[in-house]
């Protein structure tokens, strides 16, 4: 079986295709630019130890330092850290932000771990790659399982390595440590303006039904926006399985109940809530089916169920290539990874930006720069895929690759 690596590189192989690009320098993004592999050992609250795979690929550093988050996962391999960094390449140059691509990951369930455990896993992960990872080098952030505490362990601990606290190493820290406003709810708000700005070319009337797969960070932020424009969250999922509503969650009371017992199904006992299937999820009927969790969740086996018309892809890679080819001929449209889930990833810029200059901005202003960027990529994007009759995801990967090739011509090598 072809690797998850080749086949996203498939992507932007066919995206190649409608620039007049020379094959030699589509050559140097088969391959990540390095990965470094590391056994993180901690020491467990009984006093024993514990090993884990740790992983941290930088995949190509052309347009500037290389960006990504760190996932705790027991999935988490090298195919798919680098799969995940050449998505984290093409994203930001989908969104012009001055960074290249990067992604990490320890292969761990991190859910037994009390919170000493994790503080130590997270600093380990820094004493494993402090040589790897900087402020100009190469800058984590958050990704599934991990969060602005663990954020705020990694640069506190690398700031113990170099001898000096250096913010500009991880973004998504907390706001007392120079994290930014924003950061906490930007994946989804990204998300919620580029649909917000397209809902009028793609014919849907916001305010409508959504199933939401996924409740962490992107899927709990996202239903909270669009529950408060007046949408009706029927169904959502977590890794414990799933619930449907079709009057519509009560999205504040639904994180209560996720807090207090870990799953949402606890909300199943609710008025009007019931508990379905995790793979029902996808085929639950509404308007827009947004996906939040992890990868290859819509697959040949269940890309026929869909009946959302509109698809919003806040996970990274959560279609596979052949339930994409199943949607298309469907007619089901397809807000892509590398632009619709760009929010987070931009703010994380902008948190960046502000612990370089040592300042703060407004919430206000971090919310306008980051709807003026989502607007202004979504439409030239848009433009694109009408333009040259091709699907969102194929002209946003046409976007991203003339400007990672516009800037090695610039550098002439
Ligand atoms: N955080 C960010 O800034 C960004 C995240 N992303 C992407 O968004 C996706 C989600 O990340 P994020 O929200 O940060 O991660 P979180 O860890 O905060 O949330 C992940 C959610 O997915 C759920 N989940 C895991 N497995 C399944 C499954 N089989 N079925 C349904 N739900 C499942 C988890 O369940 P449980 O709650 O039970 O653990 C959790 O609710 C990932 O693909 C990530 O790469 C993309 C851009 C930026
Ligand atoms: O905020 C960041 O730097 C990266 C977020 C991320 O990992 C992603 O967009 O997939």
């Amino acid at each position: 079986m072809a690797s998850k690596l080749k086949k996203a590189l498939t992507r932007l192989v066919d995206a190649a295709k409608h620039l007049n690009i020379d094959p030699i320098i589509l050559e140097r993004w088969a391959s990540p630019k390095a990965t470094t592999h590391a056994r993180l050992t901690i020491q467990m609250d009984d006093g024993s130890h514990k090993h884990f795979p740790a992983l941290r690929c930088r995949y190509d550093d052309t347009r500037g330092p290389t960006k990504g988050g760190i996932r705790y996962h027991p999935s988490v391999t090298a195919d798919e850290v680098e799969t995940l960094a050449l998505l984290m390449t093409v994203k930001c140059a989908v969104v012009d932000l001055p960074f290249g691509g990067g992604k990490g990951g320890v292969q761990i369930d991190p859910h037994p771990l009390s919170k000493t455990e994790l503080e130590r896993l997270a600093r380990g992960y820094v004493r494993c790659f402090a040589h790897v990872i900087g402020p100009n080098r190469d800058i984590p952030a958050p990704d599934v399982n991990t969060n602005a505490t663990t954020m705020a362990w990694m640069a506190d601990e690398y700031a113990s390595i170099v001898g000096e606290w250096t913010p500009t190493v991880t973004t998504g820290k907390p706001i007392s440590l120079g994290g930014s406003l924003g950061r906490d709810d930007a994946t989804a708000r990204g998300g919620y303006y580029l649909l917000q700005f397209l809902a009028k070319d793609l014919g849907f009337t916001p305010g409508a039904r959504a199933a939401i797969q996924g409740f962490g960070n992107a899927g709990s932020h996202m239903a909270q926006l669009l529950e408060s424009a007046g949408y009706k969250i029927v169904a959502v999922s977590d890794s414990k399985g799933a619930i449907r509503c079709p009057a519509g969650l009560d999205i504040k009371k639904l994180n209560a109940a996720k807090e207090r017992n870990g799953g949402v199904t606890s909300f199943a006992s609710s008025d009007g809530v019931s508990r379905i299937a995790a793979d029902e999820l996808v085929s639950v009927d509404c308007d827009l089916l947004v996906l939040a969790a992890l990868e290859d969740m819509v697959h040949a086996g269940n890309a026929a169920n869909v009946k959302a018309p509109i698809i919003l892809e806040l996970a990274n890679g959560p279609i596979t290539l052949e339930a994409d080819e199943i949607l298309k001929n469907r007619g089901v449209v397809i807000l892509p990874d590398i632009l619709a889930n760009a929010g987070g990833v931009a703010v994380s810029h902008f948190e960046w930006v502000q612990n370089r200059q040592g300042d703060r901005w407004l919430i206000e202003d971090i919310h306008a720069r980051l709807k003026t960027k989502m607007e202004e990529e979504g439409a030239a994007i848009w433009a694109c895929a009408k333009d040259k009759n091709i699907t969102l995801r194929s002209a946003a990967y046409v976007h991203a690759l003339s400007r990672l090739v516009d800037a090695i011509e610039a550098k002439g090598t």
